[in-house]
């Protein structure tokens, strides 16, 4: 199992460019099994998730093609020829986001067989408003043998139009439905639908593709169903979880680092807190350029679906926390079990008590290197930017998790001058 090793100290400094957003690509790449004609994408992250999307796809039926065997980053898949309607166990336990072949292949197979995902380090994870909402729309659905086994039941087999509140936002189930709903008879309304950018930017390659979907960016959206859908070219959003990752490793480490190719207009809540915690910051059109002088100052700060603080940067500014002049409580309201790089941190030096679904971090003067284990994504590149700030080795065990969602993340680390390897 692959480590990263790093001797913190070093102050980042020089431009890091930015890869397509993980949680766009992942609904975008499932968007093609909706039509059967070439969909042709930019900007897709090569990472372990999308990896891991693609040979779904490709048991799924889908032709996945690189039209330039230098650039992982531009893909043409073709779904034309389906031969199976199924996301099996092995598939799904590596990567949850499987479950968003459900509505497409409900919607075009009018059949669907996908394991339910069970809990993960982070929390439960139902998705039982993916089952609810696509019941709406018509669907048989029985829980068997741990599979979502999903069935249309109208003559046509197309899924019907419906009016679905689902109980809490959920980011996935409402992609899951968005996308069902673009060849259902008649018209849907999501409502309490999630704003997240990638529902916004799988919405915009849909139109693309001739769905006709109103209230893109808003909590709800309105999607009038149509026959077919067709070929559509689309570049992947910029991912504003990695932006904020870079940006919290120079509040932590120090120096000063330009921001490339990334959308500060998505990164609102996530450059308020920075900004309280000292990161100075110059904003552009599709970059930041960010320096730290000095100790970051504590912030608190809470978790909640876009435009608020997003969950995926709580284990990254809490590491910023975790060296900061004075105490910061943060509060995590997405998932219930989101701490578990806290005792890592702990091990470094930092000072973090739970208490609940809040943290206390006590901010420390320095940290100090040891060994520590990934559990989850985010928690593994909250640990390289406690590492990197840390005086002495630090290795990150398990990165296994931070390689489903970054991008070369130690290769742009060290062009930003940090002392990091992968440890094979
Ligand atoms: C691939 C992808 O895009 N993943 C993101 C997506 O995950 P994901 O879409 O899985 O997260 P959700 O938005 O669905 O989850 C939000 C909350 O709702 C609960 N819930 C959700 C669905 C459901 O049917 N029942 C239910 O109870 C979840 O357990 C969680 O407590 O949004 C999360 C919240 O922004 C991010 O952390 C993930 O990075
Ligand atoms: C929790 C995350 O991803 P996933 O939903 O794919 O587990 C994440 O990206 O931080």
């Amino acid at each position: 199992m692959d480590k990263l090793r790093m001797v913190g100290g070093t102050p980042l400094k020089g431009e890091v460019v930015i890869a397509g957003a993980k949680n766009a690509a992942l609904p975008i790449l499932c968007a093609c099994l909706l039509c059967d004609e070439p969909i042709t994408l930019r900007n897709v992250p090569d990472l372990q998730d999308v990896r891991t999307m693609l040979k779904l796809l490709q048991e799924i039926g889908v032709t996945v093609f690189f039209p330039d065997v230098n650039n992982r980053n531009h893909v043409v898949l073709n779904a034309a020829n389906i031969k199976s309607s199924e996301a099996t166990y092995e598939m799904v336990k590596t990567m949850r986001a499987s479950i968003l072949v459900l509505g497409p292949l409900l919607a075009r197979m009018h059949s669907a067989k996908v394991s339910l995902p069970g809990g993960c380090a982070i929390g439960a994870r139902p998705v039982d408003q993916h089952i609810k909402g696509l019941k709406a729309m018509g669907a048989t659905i029985k829980i068997e043998s741990g599979y979502i086994q999903a069935e249309t039941k109208s003559s046509t087999g197309r899924l019907q139009g419906a009016s679905i509140l689902t109980d809490m936002i959920t980011v996935t189930g409402t992609e899951n439905l968005m996308m069902a709903a673009t060849l259902a008879t008649g018209t849907t309304i999501l409502e309490n639908a999630a704003r997240e950018p990638e529902v916004g930017d799988l919405a915009e390659l849909l139109v693309k593709m001739g769905a006709k979907i109103t209230g893109i960016g808003s909590d709800r959206l309105v999607i009038e169903g149509v026959q077919k859908l067709h070929s559509a070219e689309h570049a992947v959003i910029a991912d504003r979880i990695e932006a904020g990752t870079f940006l919290c490793a120079v509040a932590a480490t120090g120096g000063e680092v330009l921001v490339k190719h990334c959308r500060p207009d998505t990164l609102d809540a996530v450059i308020v807190k920075l900004k309280e915690a000292g990161l100075e910051m110059e904003v552009g059109p599709d970059w930041i350029k960010a320096s730290m002088k000095g100790r970051p100052k504590a912030v608190n700060f809470r978790t909640s679906e876009y435009p608020a603080f997003p969950t995926d940067m709580q284990a990254q500014l809490m590491a910023v926390n975790a060296i900061a002049e004075g105490n910061a409580t943060i509060t995590e309201t997405i998932f219930e079990n989101r701490f578990m790089h806290v005792q890592e941190m702990n091990r470094l030096g930092a000072d973090i008590a739970i208490e609940g679904n809040t943290a206390i971090a006590r901010g420390v003067e320095k940290l100090s290197g040891a060994i520590v284990m990934a559990t989850d994504l985010r928690a593994s590149a909250s640990l390289v930017i406690a590492g990197l700030a840390a005086q002495g080795e630090t290795q990150v065990d398990r990165i296994y998790h931070l390689d489903r969602g970054y991008d070369r993340m130690e290769q742009k680390l060290t062009l930003l001058g940090a002392n990091i390897q992968r440890v094979k």
